[in-house]
């Protein structure tokens, strides 16, 4: 993968997505926090913002493969989400440990109760979704995987990772091969229900990707600015 998320010989459903939508992918790529994971330069409280509400960004996403299961129309999509939430319940706070690491805390103690504003409105998105049809839901599940994947494999390939680079844990899970099959499955089913579907859902299925893009974009803002309930007049 180059600067664009998608080569320049892919075709189909979400290879469209993702050339129409690229902005959204460079706005991800450029956003300060993620400049601060390739340069080690965030400060603990930043990281400690990230991990507490990613922790609880990824029980809700499990629990959309959960909604994922209910819309299943048959057994073989029924494993996918199955092996899909297995996956991330076992592995993705793996991701987690560099970083609790780099801020001096055990993965229990970086834990929070309560969900940031955008943490919040990116998993009411999400699982909104989940109520819809299935390639809606997939269409909001996919920049999870896509912007974090490609970011990871763009930033190691411009610039190999020094051993001793503070969150060389984080960025080595996302480039793992294994990762990216999986990507490439989540995008190639949504192909195929994008094309059997018309073209109200169509626009339905685009609108959830595109939300999703920008809940991305506003994750790291709010990991950035450590966002919370506090009313802007400090009150
Ligand atoms: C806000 C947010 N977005 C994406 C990821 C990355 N991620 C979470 S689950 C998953 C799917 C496969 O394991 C991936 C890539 C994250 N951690 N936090």
């Amino acid at each position: 993968m180059g600067v664009l998320p998608v080569a320049a010989d892919e075709t189909g459903f979400t290879a469209d997505l993702g050339r129409r939508h690229s902005d959204l992918f460079e706005a991800f790529y450029q956003h300060p926090f993620l400049k601060g994971m390739r340069e080690g330069t965030l400060a603990k409280e930043q990281v400690l913002h990230y991990v507490g509400q990613d922790h609880q960004y990824l029980t809700a996403y499990v629990r959309c493969y959960g909604l994922g299961l209910a819309l299943s129309p048959d057994r073989e999509w029924m494993r996918f989400f199955h092996d899909s939430a297995a996956f991330i319940l076992g592995e993705e706070s793996r991701a987690h440990e560099a970083l609790c690491e780099y801020a001096g805390v055990s993965y229990e103690e970086a834990q929070v109760d309560r969900l940031a504003p955008s943490a919040q409105a990116y998993i009411n998105h999400m699982t909104a979704a989940g109520h819809d049809t299935l390639g809606v839901l997939l269409a909001a599940l996919l920049p999870c995987p896509w912007t974090y994947l490609w970011a990871a494999r763009r930033f190691t390939e411009e610039t190999p990772l020094a051993a001793d680079h503070p969150f060389h844990g984080w960025w080595d899970f996302y480039v793992e091969r294994s990762m990216t099959e999986k990507l490439l499955t989540l995008r190639s089913r949504l192909d195929v229900l994008a094309a059997e579907a018309g073209p109200a859902e169509r626009e339905r299925i685009e609108r959830a990707f595109v939300a999703s893009c920008h809940y991305e974009v506003r994750f790291w803002e709010m990991a950035w600015s450590l966002e919370d309930w506090t009313p802007p007049n400090g009150t």
